[in-house]
């Protein structure tokens, strides 16, 4: 086999608590992760050295070289299997870059799916979710799909079980945000408003709108602590936000450090008719509709 492609999904966080910073410079986190069909497609080709190229949606933002998280995981599988393996990685990117959508998870991920198979490993999972974790905090839930709770740093999940599907709406925004920084201004706008920082819990109500396939209530749990981190560093998020509401989304929130931001539909009609009031709105970059729960990494 010479070539491998992978599909992968975004994922956007229902339910983001962040606890204090812990002394590694982390932050002990429920995350609940649920993954999305937007999706980026990664496609491993056997070849002496270790290259990537990047096409696609604001592709000249993504690292050409060794900094490309996806090249870096193939670097850190080929150093688990002890080996001195090389590949040539295509992103085609879809997924919004810093976004707060975790698409260069996504395309680690990805990475260590196309090359696990490409070189003919056979490493299981298990394996593949321990390296996954050594590359951030996100890429774990990246090689799991669906929807799952995340603690520690978000790299321990578990699997939550989702009734149906929910219909979304992303506004996507001009240029990023750094996750690290949107971290650090939560950090200091708790400091500066002497914010008893709570451990982080998940929310029971959340969890059975998930299970029983409720979008109203699901709407209404939607909560992310890095929001007001985000909304300081990149006001017009609050007009965006507002926006959803006036058009009758179920919910919306910042997706994880964002600045995308995400809305909750009734139902597919409704996300497409949210979709073109947000456009004519004039309050995003570009609007996006996708579903979810879906699957993690795919071999096509
Ligand atoms: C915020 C979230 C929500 O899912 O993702 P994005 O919305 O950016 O995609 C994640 O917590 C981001 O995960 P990821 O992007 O993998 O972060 P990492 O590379 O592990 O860490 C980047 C930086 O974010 C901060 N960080 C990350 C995770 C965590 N639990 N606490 C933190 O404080 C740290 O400053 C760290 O140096
Ligand atoms: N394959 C990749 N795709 C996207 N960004 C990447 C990739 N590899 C490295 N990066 C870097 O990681 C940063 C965060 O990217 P991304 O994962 O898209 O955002 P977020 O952490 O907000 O979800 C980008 O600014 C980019 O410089």
């Amino acid at each position: 086999m010479n070539s491998v492609t992978v599909r992968v999904p975004a994922k956007v966080n229902l339910q983001l608590a962040v606890g204090p910073l812990r002394d590694d410079g982390y932050h002990d986190l429920v995350n609940v992760f649920h993954a999305v069909s937007i999706f980026d497609e990664v496609t491993a080709t056997a070849e002496t050295g270790m290259s990537v190229r990047v096409e696609g949606e604001s592709a000249d933002q993504v690292p050409g070289d060794r900094d490309n998280l996806a090249i870096k995981a193939a670097l850190a599988l080929a150093g688990h299997a002890g080996r001195s393996y090389g590949v040539h990685l295509f992103i085609r990117k879809s997924i919004p870059v810093a976004g707060g959508m975790a698409g260069g998870s996504a395309d680690a991920a990805a990475a260590l799916v196309a090359c696990n198979e490409l070189w003919g490993l056979g490493l299981p999972l298990e394996d593949l979710m321990e390296i996954a974790a050594d590359l951030g905090s996100d890429v774990p839930f990246a090689l799991l799909g669906g929807t799952a709770v995340g603690t520690g740093r978000g790299e321990r999940l578990t699997p939550l079980d989702v009734a149906g599907t929910f219909h979304w709406v992303f506004a996507l925004a001009d240029g990023g945000l750094s996750t690290a920084t949107v971290y650090a201004e939560c950090d200091r706008l708790r400091q500066a408003t002497g914010e008893r920082v709570a451990w982080p819990q998940a929310a029971e109500p959340l969890l059975a709108a998930l299970r029983e396939g409720n979008a109203e209530i699901l709407g209404t749990e939607l909560r992310n602590d890095l929001q007001p981190a985000a909304v300081m560093l990149r006001g017009s998020l609050a007009r965006t936000l507002d926006a959803g509401r006036e058009h009758g989304a179920l919910g919306s929130l910042v997706s994880g450090s964002g600045p995308t931001c995400a809305f909750l539909a009734r139902s597919e009609a409704h996300a497409g008719e949210l979709a073109a009031s947000l456009k004519d709105a004039g309050v995003a970059r570009d609007v996006i509709t996708a579903h979810g729960p879906v699957p993690g990494p795919v071999i096509v």
